[in-house]
Parts: C-alpha cells; sequence; structure tokens
C-alpha cells in the first residue's frame, strides 16, 4: 500500500467533500450510482440534458429515468450487472445523443458497491449525423455550456421560471453580437443586472463597463458629463479637463438606464455619437474615435413616446435592434422563492447567521404581488433576516407570522422594530416607507416621487443608495 503522507491525506479529505462541487466543474455529464442505480453524485451538466433539477436527479434512479423517457437506455445498471466497462450511445429526453461509459467501481471481494458514469456530448458529433441534426446538437450543446456557466456563477440571474430561463438563452446569444440593445421592464425586474449579464458574457468583458442613469445626472450637467470637457470649457470646470462616460466606455459597454428620461436636445446629440461613433468634448474642436456596445433600458414604451413626439423615432430604431422585455416578478412567481432563498442566503453570511425560513414564509412570500418586483423581495428578505437578528438568538428560527402578515398587507411600518443612533433609526423608517408608497403606487416611480413629495431623481437616487447598503 502506498504510504500517504498527512497533508496528502487532508487533501484527499478536501477533494472528497468538494467531490460534489468538483463535478460541476466538468463540462460533460456525469454521475454516480450505487449498484441499485440509485443517482448519489452527479453534476449540473447532467441535470440540464435531462430538463431536471439537480435536486431532482439526485433523488432518482436510472432505471425510472429509462422507464420515464428521460434517457433511452442507461448503461450503468449493465455494467453493474456484468461487472466490466459498457459503453454505448444514448439520447436524453431533449434529444441530446451522447456516448455513455459506466465503469463499476468494486470492493474487495469483487462486489459492484458503486458505477461511475460519464457522458460525451462531442462524440455524438463524430457518428455521421446530418448538417441539421448537427446543427441542433451543436445548439443544444452551446446552450447547455452555457447554462453550466450560468449554474456556477455565483453572482449571476437567479432564473428559475420558464420565462426567465429563455431570456437568459437569449440573452447569451444577444452577447456575443455587437448590436444596441434596449431592456424593456418596471423598476426593479433586474434591467440593469442583465445588463451587466450581456457585457460579463461579451467579448469586451475585460473593457469597462459604465453605468449611467439618465434620470438622476443633474440637467444642466448631462451634457459634460456624457461628453466630457476641455480645460476650462465653462465656468466651473476643472482645469484639468474631464473625460465623459462615452469616452469612458471606449472599447466597453455603455448602459444608459432610464434612457426615456433624456431630453429631446440631448437625444439628437447622442445618436450622432451613435452614428459617427465620434465624441467631441465640449469646448474641443477635436473629434475622438469611439467604439463601445450600447445598451438602454427603461420602464416606459419608447415606440409610444416616439408617437407623442417625446423621444425621437430616428433614435429609437437606431437603438432598439435587440428589444429585450423582462417579465414582471408576479407573472413568473417561478422564480420567487429561489430568489428569496438566493437572497436569504446572502444575507445570512452578511448577518453572520444561521437560521431557516419556514414553509410558511415562503409561502407568504410566494403569495405576494411585488409591486416593486426583485429589488423590494430582496428588501424583504433582508428585513426577515435582521428581524430575526433581533428577535431571536436560537439556531432554527421560524421567521414570525406578524412580519408576514405585514408583507402581504403592504403595511411595512408596523412591522419595523428600530434600535441604533437617531439618523440609523431614520435612515431605516425612510426606507421602509418609501417601500410603503412604492408598493401602494405599484411600483410607478413617478406616481411614488410625487406621493413622497420629491423629485423622481431623488427616489432614484435613495433607492440606489438603498442597494448599495447591501
Ligand atoms: N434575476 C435576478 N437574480 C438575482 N438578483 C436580481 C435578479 N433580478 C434583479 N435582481 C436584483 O434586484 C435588484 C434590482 O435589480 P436591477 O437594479 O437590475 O433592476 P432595474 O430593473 O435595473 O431597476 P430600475 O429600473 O429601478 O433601475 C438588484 O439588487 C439586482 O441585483
Amino acid at each position: 500500500m502506498p504510504r500517504v503522507s498527512k497533508k496528502t491525506g487532508r487533501n484527499y479529505q478536501l477533494a472528497k467533500q468538494n467531490l460534489g462541487q468538483i463535478f460541476d466543474n466538468l463540462p460533460d455529464p456525469i454521475f454516480v450510482t450505487d449498484r441499485h442505480g440509485n443517482i448519489l453524485l452527479s453534476n449540473s451538466t447532467t441535470a440540464l440534458t435531462l430538463d431536471i433539477s439537480l435536486d431532482q436527479l439526485l433523488k432518482s434512479n436510472v432505471r425510472d429515468l429509462v422507464n420515464k423517457g428521460y434517457y433511452t437506455k442507461s448503461y450503468a445498471l449493465e455494467a453493474a450487472e456484468k461487472k466490466c466497462v459498457v459503453k454505448g450511445e444514448l439520447t436524453t429526453k431533449l434529444n441530446i445523443k451522447q456516448m455513455s461509459t459506466s465503469t463499476p467501481i468494486m470492493d474487495e471481494e469483487g462486489n459492484v458497491v458503486l458505477v461511475l458514469t460519464t457522458g460525451r456530448l462531442a462524440e455524438a458529433l463524430e457518428k455521421g449525423m446530418s448538417s441539421e441534426e448537427l446543427e441542433s446538437v451543436n445548439r443544444r450543446k452551446r446552450e447547455i455550456e452555457y447554462l453550466r456557466s450560468y449554474v456556477l456563477d455565483k453572482d449571476s440571474i437567479v432564473a428559475e421560471s420558464k420565462a426567465m430561463k429563455q431570456l437568459l438563452l437569449q440573452a447569451h446569444v444577444v452577447a456575443q453580437t455587437d448590436s444596441s440593445v434596449v431592456l424593456y421592464g418596471e423598476s426593479g425586474t433586474g434591467k440593469e443586472i442583465l445588463a451587466k449579464y450581456l457585457h460579463r458574457h461579451s467579448k469586451r468583458s475585460a473593457e469597462a463597463f459604465i453605468a449611467v442613469n439618465c434620470a438622476t445626472l443633474p440637467e444642466h450637467l448631462v451634457e459634460s458629463e456624457l461628453f466630457g470637457y476641455e480645460k476650462g470649457a465653462f465656468t466651473g470646470a476643472s482645469a484639468d479637463g474631464k473625460i465623459g462616460l462615452f469616452e469612458a466606455a471606449h472599447r466597453g459597454t455603455l448602459f444608459l438606464d432610464e434612457i426615456a428620461e433624456l431630453p429631446l436636445p440631448l437625444q439628437a446629440k447622442l445618436l450622432r455619437v451613435l452614428e459617427t461613433h465620434e465624441v467631441r468634448r465640449l469646448g474641443s474642436h477635436v473629434d475622438r474615435r469611439l467604439d463601445f456596445r450600447l445598451i438602454a433600458a427603461t420602464h416606459k414604451d419608447l415606440q409610444k413616446m416616439t408617437q407623442e413626439g417625446t423621444f425621437r423615432a430616428d433614435l429609437f430604431y437606431r437603438l432598439n435592434v435587440i428589444p429585450v422585455q423582462i417579465p414582471p416578478l408576479r407573472e413568473r412567481p417561478a422564480d420567487i422563492i429561489a430568489l428569496a432563498l438566493n437572497f436569504f442566503e446572502k444575507f445570512k453570511k452578511k448577518y453572520g447567521l444561521e437560521i431557516q425560513m419556514s414553509a410558511e414564509t415562503l409561502d407568504s412570500l410566494q403569495k405576494h404581488n411585488w409591486p416593486g418586483n426583485v429589488r423590494e423581495l430582496r428588501n424583504v428578505v433582508e428585513r426577515l433576516v435582521i428581524n430575526s437578528l433581533q428577535n431571536y438568538s436560537s439556531e432554527d428560527i421560524d421567521m414570525e407570522h406578524q412580519m408576514l402578515g405585514s408583507i402581504t398587507q403592504g403595511n411595512y411600518l408596523q412591522a419595523a422594530s428600530y434600535s441604533g443612533t437617531l439618523k440609523e433609526v431614520i435612515k431605516s423608517v425612510e426606507k421602509q416607507y418609501i417601500y410603503q408608497v412604492l408598493n401602494e403606487c405599484g411600483g410607478r416611480m413617478g406616481e411614488a416621487a410625487d406621493k413622497l413629495g420629491i423629485y423622481r431623481t431623488v427616489l432614484y437616487r435613495k433607492l440606489k443608495a438603498i442597494e448599495q447598503e447591501i
């Protein structure tokens, strides 16, 4: 027997503990069963080729999977029975062909204890397929590769609903192009996170992602912020001059949030930049050549605005090359629990808590209609975690019902319990009141700002500041 050093032993233990993660990093399907075909370990790729969740897969038996049509056949059982390596082709429910190899692992007495099965998606391509079949397999492979990267990407977008999964697939394809994109969706649906995703998955990912909120740029500074200026271009300008946001986005991605709020004269200037790929800083005579990808976002109907004359039609057609509509959270209920649990994990870590969410809590979250969309959900979950911190110290906390009653009624103020300095309490009340009003206004920013008696731009700033606290 080879001697194992202490260090190697520790590393072996580490590798064993992290086997699930190691599996998940493999691009091809892989799973381990016991000799009866019960799946003990697998990876996301395998689950994706079958169109089921990894959790579901880990509760399955290969014989059942074959009976239910997820696989045309199983080599794992054959390998367990014959006690030798068995190879062959099979097709999954998603019509993905793969070469499968099942290897039995035996104990000292020659009994099969485990079977390791690996699938090779690539080998199927060598099997003389028609060009249509090949294209379909290739498409599937790209989708799986992308979905895998999304599953493995910790900061990725949560997408459990069919609508969001499809949208992410579309986004993955769109990311590879350089065309302008307009992201449409209510406030808090995830337009910015999707814009970042498009950038991260594009060939420009190593360059800057510059986000500009057209609604919060002070009107008198919009032009100088976007175009930059030369030394002493105007009173109050910095002596050294300044590069504009267009220039800052050179080679990268420029994200223009709330594009509908861009004043008409600036719309004309933006159009010129997009058509000529050149910007001229204020006070300069030199045009600078730029190359950036533009992603715009809005919760408004730009096409309607062109008919009303508040948005330039030529700019609209220039921007709207790829329109992407993000559905409100209430229309994709399958995402609610996944998002809630995802945020719950993050906040638990942030506040160093070991707690669990009760089924009742999840049920209440599921029933709410989320006018403030994902942003509202995230804030509610944070409050749940903070409340548990204040009210309990035990390990397994059942989230209190009163709190959830207040969520479903939209009455946020009663739910609060305060502590800290006056400044902290005021901030906390402000945050909760803003959410209450947003809730009452069905997430409509303008209406909420009116009700709060503040400018829309101020409301945006406050919401962004709340987000950055996390
Ligand atoms: N699918 C998602 N998965 C994980 N987090 C999400 C998802 N969608 C939105 N979020 C989170 O919700 C919050 C709001 O999202 P985001 O800022 O992208 O929305 P938005 O549509 O751009 O809002 P606004 O129009 O008000 O600027 C952010 O913290 C974002 O990270």
